[in-house]
């Protein structure tokens, strides 16, 4: 199969696994990965730590090869949509130059897409992501859910097809993270971009997500797949509903009953 069966926009995983060899001996990280996602929807990833997340993330973003199988998206491989400024991604680390203020960090997203930076675009995004006042600051000035903050406000300034988040509000109070994941997910979904988002929080997966795909314990495997429809997901009391607290418990049986397997399995 190639990619060129599926339309634009598509992430294709087909028969994706992958192994880290090294000094301490073979890691197999991914067992084998067959999924489709969606252009335009966003789809969130749970499992336990250490499963394979954050691999399966990288490989999708062209920044490791899989050991077996290919992913693609539309007719692209990774490296082709990187190549022309059209995925966007944050990891955990938020990954900012050090040397660069956080409008200029924002800005060079621009700068790769070899879009001219509009600085409107980048204040504005700023101001989204609630850094208003801090354009001249230094990474090294701002507290790490400020930096991650950043690194998101840098990812969506481009205007990705694809967006790749892991942990994206890890490091951000609750607060702030409550407001962002109602604003910026209404900001992608606008834009038809496809996201794909790591988290270890079921409610961020279920308020955020078109989709969740539960993982196994490593090498992991996709072992359930929860299409989330929610009325009014936009309004902040949609945390509060029974169509939340049903998935969630859904969600979290699936995770555990994966977990148990390797409890099981030693
Ligand atoms: N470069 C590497 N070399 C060897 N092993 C690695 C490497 N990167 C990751 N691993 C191993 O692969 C497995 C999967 O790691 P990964 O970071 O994808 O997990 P994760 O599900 O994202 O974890 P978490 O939820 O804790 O962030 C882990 O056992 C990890 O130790």
């Amino acid at each position: 199969m190639t990619g060129k069966d599926h339309p634009r926009g598509d992430v294709v995983c087909d028969g994706v696994s992958h192994r880290f060899d090294s000094r301490n001996g073979a890691v197999e990280a991914l067992g084998q990965i067959d999924v489709t996602l969606e252009g335009g929807q966003t789809t969130a990833l749970v499992g336990p730590s250490g499963c394979g997340k954050s691999t399966l993330l990288r490989l999708i973003a062209g920044l490791d090869s899989p050991t077996t199988g290919t992913v693609h998206i539309g007719d692209e491989s990774p490296r082709d949509l990187r190549r022309r400024g059209a995925l966007a991604m944050a990891f955990q680390d938020a990954s900012l130059l050090p040397w660069r203020t956080l409008r200029s960090n924002v800005a060079l997203a621009l700068g790769l897409s070899r879009r001219s930076p509009d600085p409107a675009a980048v204040d504005a995004m700023i101001a989204r992501v609630g850094l208003s006042g801090f354009e001249a600051r230094r990474p090294a000035e701002l507290s790490g859910g400020m930096r991650q903050r950043a690194a998101i406000a840098r990812c969506l300034v481009g205007r990705p097809e694809l967006l790749l988040l892991d942990e994206p509000f890890g490091a951000v109070d609750e607060l702030t993270r409550r407001r962002l994941n109602h604003d910026l997910p209404a900001l992608w979904r606008e834009r038809g971009t496809t996201a794909l988002l790591v988290t270890h929080s079921i409610t961020e997966a279920v308020l955020l997500a078109d989709r969740i795909l539960v993982m196994s314990p490593r090498p992991a495997r996709i072992v359930a797949d929860f299409a989330v429809k929610l009325p009014r997901r936009e309004d902040p009391g949609t945390e509060d509903t029974d169509a939340v607290r049903t998935l969630r418990a859904e969600v979290s049986a699936a995770l555990l009953e994966s977990a148990d397997q390797r409890v099981a399995a030693q």
